[in-house]
């Protein structure tokens, strides 16, 4: 088996472990954030056994995104939106790369702004990652995903070029022409070289420009971060 292949198969390994291990400090009759992205897709999948095989029952799922809306239905989650819940009980969701100080930077499947939403609302926010998520800076590994209005695209640019961030608009795979998201935005990627300073500022600065919807940034918004990773060969699950 080539190198890449074997190492991209211990990643999945330690997605689903984080993903099942999130998903068993699921308590019946709990309001769930349902998160976006592969690694949550993990923890919805065992939500789902975990209602089928009664170790649980009485939860229902609060989606983030379409993806999250349909694997939620696959695995028999009942699915709410925020008109029907007066609470989140806990949200679980996966990061593009997360800090010492549990913030993170979000939107690699441009699901971010409706993650922000959920996972701010949850009374406990547990973000699960495989180890190379983490970082020592923000916007070291990952650019800052921006979702902007449309018609908003131009100004937007020139705006986070003035505050020093390199703007790519985000196309689409298999699809083309620019991504568009789960509201019918359009999203920038931030290139900040050097990473990015002041992370807590800048998600408010970015923000209150004009067109922009919603940014990538999650600052103070999670609890507990779950982390899979290998110890030589074994998965192992810390978390801080
Ligand atoms: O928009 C997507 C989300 O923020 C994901 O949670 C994030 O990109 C991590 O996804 P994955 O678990 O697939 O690496």
């Amino acid at each position: 088996m080539p190198k890449s292949t074997s190492s991209s198969d211990a990643v999945k390994q330690l997605k689903k472990e984080v993903g099942i291990a999130a998903a068993k400090r699921v308590q019946s009759n709990m309001v769930v954030g349902l998160g976006t992205g592969s690694t949550t897709a993990f923890a919805i999948a065992e939500l789902g056994r975990r209602l089928s095989a009664g170790e649980i029952t009485n939860i229902v799922g609060i989606p983030t995104s379409f993806q999250a809306t349909v694997l939620g239905k696959q695995a028999g989650i009942p699915i709410r939106s925020l008109d029907d819940v007066d609470r989140i009980d806990i949200a679980i969701d996966g990061a593009d790369e997360v800090d010492p100080n549990k913030n993170l930077i979000k939107g690699g499947g441009a699901a971010h702004t409706r993650e922000k939403v959920v996972d701010s609302l949850a009374a406990q926010f547990i973000v699960v990652v495989d180890q190379s998520k983490l970082v020592d800076k923000l916007g070291t590994t990952f650019d800052m995903p921006v979702e902007v209005l449309p018609m908003a695209i131009a100004p937007v640019t020139r705006a986070i070029e003035k505050l020093g961030g390199q703007p790519t608009l985000r196309m689409g795979v298999r699809k083309d022409g620019p991504v568009i998201t789960d509201q019918g935005n359009m999203v920038i990627d931030v290139k900040f070289e050097g990473g990015i300073d002041n992370a807590p500022e800048l998600e408010k600065t970015i923000n209150n420009i004009p067109g922009v919807i919603e940014n990538g940034l999650f600052i103070g918004v999670t609890n507990l971060v779950l982390v899979g990773e290998l110890k030589g060969d074994t998965p192992s699950i810390r978390e801080f």
